[in-house]
């Protein structure tokens, strides 16, 4: 499964990032489009025009993005909803319509804030197309943020929702409503230092710090994930700089992150982690981690030609 964060540290510089979680990876590398790469969109939706990064593949002479980011801080991560996503089977007269696989580049293309995006949602509709034979649609739903606010959009068999995502994380299925409803069975959980208790006779103390948090969920499923990361992403304090901030990011994934063994999916066969990513708008640079090597690498935009049109990957 995948888990998405963000947060704005406190001079108003987004951080996002997410773990991608399968059992495959698809050969993806940070992957830079420049501004005036031409984006031939599948049912001839707007095209405005902007720089951005990400980690993705390229098919087709389209960058596939699994999660990016635009010039103006807008960005975009699909994340698996398999058994809830259902799209359109085909374009719908009098809407916007994007192929799904296109969908997180159109969005980082076209808009400039999250308040922009809600708003040209109401006429989008999204289509279930490949875009190659050898890639089935992606079943996703995505979590869409900048600086001011967060989103998801979830495209079901009623039509589109839009959620408002007040702890600005996301994972799988069920759906976010799900997610958020799931949250006030941990309200009892908190950070605090337990105090001393009496059970009649019996005086209870405690083991140390942590107690506080006991009942938060340790496995990997979805909604266990989702809680772990809305539980550090609201508890973790204010950080300064740019490292720190990157540092916090990659701690609220690893916090919610599979190592191999834990989640099987057929025999001998596990989820892991692939790649932990974490975008920073401060410097305009992605940073990653993979499961075989946690250290972090980074690419900025000012590696790559910007006066380009061409679609461009980091080694
Ligand atoms: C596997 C990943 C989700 C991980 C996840 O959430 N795992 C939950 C497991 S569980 O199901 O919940 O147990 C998703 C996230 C983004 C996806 C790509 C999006 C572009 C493109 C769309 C095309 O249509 C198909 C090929 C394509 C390259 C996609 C491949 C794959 O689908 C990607 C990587």
């Amino acid at each position: 499964m995948c888990t998405g964060v963000s947060f704005v540290d406190p001079e108003g510089n987004l951080y996002f990032g997410r773990n991608l979680d399968w059992t495959v990876d698809y050969g993806e590398k940070v992957t830079y489009t420049p501004a005036n790469y031409e984006f031939k969109t599948r049912f001839g939706a707007p095209d405005q025009k902007r720089a951005i990064l990400g980690m993705g593949i390229t098919c087709e002479g389209l960058p596939l993005y699994f999660d990016c980011v635009n010039e103006d801080g807008l960005a975009c991560g699909g994340l698996n909803f398999p058994g809830y996503a259902q799209y359109e089977e085909g374009p719908v007269d009098g809407k916007t319509n994007v192929a799904a696989y296109e969908f997180p580049l159109w969005i980082t293309r076209n808009f400039t804030t999250v308040a922009e995006v809600k708003e040209a949602l109401k006429d989008v509709a999204i289509v279930a197309v490949q875009i190659a034979p050898q890639f089935p649609v992606s079943m996703l739903h995505w979590f869409i943020t900048d600086n001011k606010q967060s989103i998801v959009v979830e495209y079901m068999a009623d039509g589109m929702h839009v959620y408002d995502n007040p702890v600005d994380v996301m994972t799988n299925q069920p759906t976010f409503a799900y997610h958020l409803e799931n949250l006030r069975n941990y309200m009892n959980v908190k950070p605090e230092f337990p105090a001393t208790v009496k059970w009649d006779k019996m005086e209870l103390t405690p083991w140390g710090s942590g107690t506080s948090m006991f009942g938060i969920p340790g496995d990997y499923s979805s909604p266990s994930r989702f809680v772990r990361a809305a539980y550090a992403n609201a508890h973790y304090p204010a950080q300064e700089g740019e490292a720190a901030n990157v540092n916090r990011l990659f701690k609220t994934l690893q916090n919610s992150a599979f190592i191999l063994g834990g989640a099987e999916v057929s025999t001998g066969h596990y989820e892991y982690t692939i790649y932990s990513s974490c975008y920073s708008t401060r410097t305009k640079t992605y940073y990653y981690t993979t499961y075989e090597n946690s250290a972090v690498r980074s690419h900025s935009v000012d590696e790559f030609d910007q006066n380009s049109d061409q679609i461009q990957q980091a080694a």
